[in-house]
């Protein structure tokens, strides 16, 4: 049985990139997608679009829904206020162990809590899991189709607050038609679409930031 991508882009990172250097991990996983295999991370064009809106919010607890290899958790948390820390949702068990081992390797383990599980199931659980009142940042990067329910929960949750900043991954490409209805036709949201395209793709895609008005 042969290796996964996940597998090889660790691989990939663990041949290549510094220890310890989280811009090298995110340098060696954009090369490997764009010359070796494509697979679906943020990426680097949309990845300096969520720098900016990350670096502007300077979250304390920023939430990030679909891991994957660990590539959007890295530029998130390396980016992080000392104190400050990500927790990442991931459903499928080989990815999430990919990624403990790239989130490793960029050294910010100790920033990132990677929890295994339905989304649906653990948004409930983040107050008595991990202490949190509310998030201050949320990226959207998980299954399409579960962006407006999860959202929908983090309200009903009480996890959100006024002026927590909701940013979505592939709003076009795949799309998430649903979601995008919802928060730019909600009066409990100020949204905004970053236009970009599809990683390593000139396809149109996009970020859809939407501020929660609590
Ligand atoms: O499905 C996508 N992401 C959802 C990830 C789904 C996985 O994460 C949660 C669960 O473990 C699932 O296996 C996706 C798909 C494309 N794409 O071009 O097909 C591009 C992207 O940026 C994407 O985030
Ligand atoms: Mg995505």
């Amino acid at each position: 049985t042969g290796s996964t991508r996940p597998q090889r882009l660790l691989r990939a990172v663990q041949k290549k990139a510094t220890q310890g250097d989280p811009q090298s991990v995110i340098a060696t996983i954009d090369d490997f997608c764009r010359h070796s295999e494509w697979a679906m991370n943020v990426g680097d064009e949309k990845g300096l679009i969520l720098d900016s809106i990350v670096s502007e919010v300077n979250p304390s607890t920023a939430l990030e829904l679909g891991t994957y290899c660990g590539y959007s958790t890295v530029r998130i948390a390396r980016l992080l206020p000392p104190g400050g820390r990500c927790i990442t949702l991931e459903f499928n068990p080989a990815y999430a162990a990919v990624a403990r081992q790239v989130i490793a390797w960029a050294g910010i383990q100790d920033k990132v809590q990677l929890v295994e599980g339905p989304s649906g199931d653990l948004i409930p659980q983040m107050k008595e899991l991990f202490g949190v009142q509310t998030f201050d940042f949320v990226f959207l990067d998980h299954w399409k189709d579960r962006y407006l329910p999860d959202a929908k929960l983090l309200e009903e949750c009480g996890l959100l607050r006024e002026g927590t900043v909701l940013l979505a991954d592939n709003v076009i490409c795949p799309g998430t038609p649903e979601y995008l209805q919802y928060v730019r036709n909600s009066p409990r949201y100020e949204s905004r679409y970053f236009k970009s395209h599809l990683e390593y793709t000139k396809v149109e895609d996009g970020l859809e930031k939407s501020v929660f008005l609590g």
